[in-house]
């Protein structure tokens, strides 16, 4: 394993107010060798992002610097779900076999070149190397004053959509779709295609019940997190969802939530945009005061229709944009214009709205024959070799991405998380389960579009802030495991999900004659005690007290009626 830069010891940076550790500098010139043995010279750096740091990488020997390096504290769990996405998904064999499979010429999906660890500062590194790209959709956005010319946002929105059916195809979602996320290739071609990068929060979506889980509650960037995200569930729809909130942005249009200033609280840009989401017609007019542009609200009432479990219509979807670009008489190919017309883009753009040309619609509806691929073919300039042979510590895989998480106390003001911290990584799951065996595993018990009901009142939740544009995972929410001991005893505790409780069983002690039985006799510190005066019951005593409290609601989909926040406990004596 390489060594970089000087061996003074040191904690992995933690900048104050920063939750997840920030990497060690990796000064220009020091070569890196990935677990294939291949040697990688880095170069200048190019981007710090919420969670690690981007340099301008070569191989050593040459000079073209067309990788960049990714490189973050082993701890932190973002950089290790996006390298076992691409160790997964996204090999350059597999990208091309799905181009030629599909008839596509390209598709804006990265891959990785190669990963490895390097000790910085006595601190082990996780880096992987992927193909270099060219700018990011963002700085296009920022230039134009918060837009990009409607036609561009289309064929972006295409060539996002062929990205996500790649992506799910292969059981997963990308959850963070966004312009800074978006990178525009390099050298020939380069113009035509974006890529979408950044994997840090990929998941296997669900094809069963839809059931809630609090750990994963906002993940996303908060004005694009979909509702599901909200709810903390991988979906499909959810990752067009997101598209559509950001082609919203993309035509000049300040999203509700955004303009209501509304992102500090999640739970209420989760409740926004329900609200916007049960009546699209309504929610896109005084958006679009002109008229709403045909294809984005087919794009967006589509989604709302579309079930937690349901496959998106990819072709129904893109050509939706196809058309608008026909009807706008732009050509699905070339370089892609990031330069405002003086005409085009006032909120309303120049294609025909509904309210303009309603015959426009049903013109839409006609579908046409989806070719969202651009004329040019952007090749690596490198086969990604790939290591077979790599195999994620058990340690590391649970333990270590466990330790990255610091989780605040919900019960005070401190526990409002800046959302700028990127708290704790999804949960890696070094072993993927494909989602054919996952369709198996349980009914569709969920109503196929969500209800107005969702749980949106949890004092946990509004606790939480966010910042604009950053990326949060929010397993903040999840207190961390205290570390008493763990007794066992036989009195079974119905906790709803997560719920904040401290038992305490006092430990037998030998030859008492208190507890002949093997029954442990107990502290009475607590606010609620439970006895159990059978003889048989090895347990008489058990006290469970409330560390925060909360309101009880129920959750849309799960079955269940109860806040996971709810700490209140059922306890039961526990029946041979
Ligand atoms: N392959 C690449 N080629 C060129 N630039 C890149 C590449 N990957 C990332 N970047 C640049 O670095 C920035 C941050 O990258 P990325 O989003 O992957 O990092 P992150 O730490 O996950 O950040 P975030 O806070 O957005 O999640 C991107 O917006 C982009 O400008």
């Amino acid at each position: 394993m390489p060594r970089a830069v000087k061996s003074k010891a040191a904690p992995a940076r933690k900048p104050k107010g920063k939750l997840y550790a920030m990497p060690e500098k990796l000064k220009e010139g020091t070569v890196l060798t990935d677990l294939a043995k291949g040697q990688w010279r880095i170069g200048p750096s190019i981007g710090i992002g919420g969670f690690g740091e981007i340099y301008a990488a070569c191989r050593n020997g040459e000079k073209n610097y067309d990788a960049v390096i990714k490189c973050e504290p082993h701890v932190n769990g973002p950089l290790f779900v996006e390298m076992h996405f691409y160790l997964r998904n996204a090999k350059l064999e597999d990208i091309n076999q799905y181009k030629h499979q599909r008839g596509i010429k390209t598709l804006g999906m990265p891959h990785m070149l190669a990963h490895g660890s390097v000790d910085i500062n006595e601190q082990k590194h996780r880096f992987v190397v992927m193909p270099r790209y060219g700018s990011d959709i963002s700085k296009f956005v920022e230039q134009n004053g918060k837009r990009l010319p409607e036609a561009t946002a289309y064929r972006l929105a295409i060539q996002m959509l062929d990205a996500y059916e790649f992506i799910h195809n292969k059981g997963y979602v990308h959850a963070d779709l966004k312009a800074a996320n978006i990178l525009l290739g390099l050298g020939k071609g380069g113009g035509a295609q974006a890529y979408l990068v950044d994997f840090g929060l990929a998941s296997h979506y669900i094809t069963g019940v839809f059931k809630p889980d609090p750990k994963k509650m906002h993940n996303g960037t908060i004005e694009y997190t979909s509702r599901d995200a909200h709810q903390g569930v991988a979906t499909r729809r959810a990752d067009l969802e997101i598209l559509g909130y950001n082609l919203i942005e993309w035509l000049g249009v300040e999203l509700p939530w955004v303009k209501d200033k509304l992102l500090t609280v999640p739970a209420k840009v989760q409740k926004a945009k329900e609200a916007f989401m049960t009546d699209v017609s309504a929610a896109l007019k005084p958006l679009f005061p002109k008229g709403v542009p045909a294809a984005i609200a087919d794009f967006i009432k589509y989604v709302a229709k579309l079930a937690h479990n349901e496959a998106p219509d990819y072709d129904k979807c893109r050509c939706y944009f196809l058309n608008a670009l026909k009807q706008m008489k732009v050509a699905n190919s070339g370089d892609l214009d990031f330069k405002l017309k003086a005409t085009s883009n006032n909120n309303n753009n120049s294609s025909p709205a509904k309210k303009a040309t309603p015959r426009g619609r049903a013109k839409t509806n006609k579908l046409l024959k989806a070719d969202s691929s651009a004329d040019d073919i952007i090749m690596s300039s490198e086969d990604e070799k790939e290591d077979e042979a790599f195999k994620p510590s058990r340690k590391l895989s649970a333990r270590a991405v466990a330790q990255s998480r610091i989780s605040p106390r919900l019960n005070g003001a401190k526990a409002v998380a800046s959302p700028k911290k990127r708290v704790a990584p999804a949960t890696p799951t070094p072993k993927a389960a494909s989602p054919n065996k996952r369709a198996r595993l349980e009914p569709d018990l969920t109503p196929k579009t969500h209800g107005s009901s969702a749980k949106l009142n949890s004092p946990a939740l509004s606790l939480r802030a966010a910042r604009s544009g950053k990326t949060t995972i929010n397993n903040d929410l999840t207190p961390q495991a205290r570390p008493h001991k763990t007794y066992e005893f036989n009195v079974e505790l119905d906790v709803s999900l997560d719920a904040n409780v401290i038992v305490n069983v006092r430990r037998k002690k030998k030859g008492s004659s208190d507890n002949k039985n093997g029954t442990p006799s107990n502290k009475t510190t607590s606010a609620s005690s439970v006895r159990t005066p059978n003889a048989e019951t090895p347990t008489r005593n058990v006290n469970v007290r409330k560390v925060a409290s909360g309101k009880s609601g129920s959750s849309p989909g799960s079955g269940s009626t109860r806040s996971p926040r709810t700490p209140a406990v059922t306890v039961r004596k526990y029946r041979h």
